[in-house]
């Protein structure tokens, strides 16, 4: 099955499933799902993943790691997902598309970010969705190797979310590399890309819930 054709059988998959499980908004309309795929391709007008190690962080119904795991096939995408219902999801709709560069893996990314199998392996960390900005980086850049780019996807708020990261990113050690304009999804949307410019401190993540509770 081409690309185009993938991308169309997962979006049935996505609205097939969304009856059983809450992946998406259950008030959205096929016409809104398209646009939230389009909003995970604009990732690609900017950057290549192919022959890359990708992390998408809270992954849900597989926006935006799934979307991009079918365009960039030669890129190695690992879906992090703490809902275990949404991780099934995940794992069914990769098996069923025949993705073999897609890894669903069920856990918390305060964890993963501990993990020596996941830490500092990362070329980009995708996030949608998930939390604000100073929290963000906590999940993210543990992940990312050094010179490696977290990219995460903001609405109108994101001036005010960059002002609030910049201790998060001092402290964690990232900095802000790019920032992508567009209109989408009825109003003003970015993808803020933040580089991993040190080591991350071997004290964060902190423990789960940690960061989101007491942001940086
Ligand atoms: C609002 S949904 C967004 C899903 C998807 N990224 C999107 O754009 O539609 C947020 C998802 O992040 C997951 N999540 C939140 N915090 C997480 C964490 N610390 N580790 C792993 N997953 C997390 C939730 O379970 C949920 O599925």
């Amino acid at each position: 099955m081409k690309k185009e054709g993938k991308l169309r059988r997962f979006q049935e998959l996505l609205e097939r499933e969304n009856k059983r499980v809450n992946l998406v908004s259950k008030q959205m309309s096929r016409e809104e799902l398209e646009k939230h795929f389009e909003d995970c391709l604009e990732f690609a007008r900017y950057w290549d993943a192919t022959g890359k190690l990708v992390a998408d962080i809270g992954s849900g119904g597989g926006l935006p790691g799934m979307v991009l795991a079918i365009v960039f096939s030669e890129g190695k995408f690992c879906l992090i997902e703490a809902d275990s219902k949404k991780s099934a999801f995940l794992t069914m709709a990769g098996r069923e598309l025949n993705l073999p560069n897609v890894s669903v893996i069920t856990e918390r990314v305060e964890a993963i970010g501990r993990d020596d199998g996941f830490r500092a392996m990362f070329d980009f960390v995708l996030v949608r969705a998930v939390a604000r900005l100073n929290v963000l980086v906590e999940y993210g850049l543990p992940l990312l190797k050094r010179g490696g780019l977290l990219v995460a996807w903001k609405g109108r708020n994101c001036n005010v979310e960059l002002k609030e990261a910049v201790r998060a990113l001092e402290v964690i050690g990232g900095q802000v590399k790019d920032l992508k304009a567009y209109c989408l999804l009825g109003g003003q949307r970015y993808l803020v890309a933040i580089e991993k410019v040190k080591e991350t401190p071997e004290a964060y993540p902190r423990r789960i819930g940690v960061p989101e509770k007491r942001p940086l």
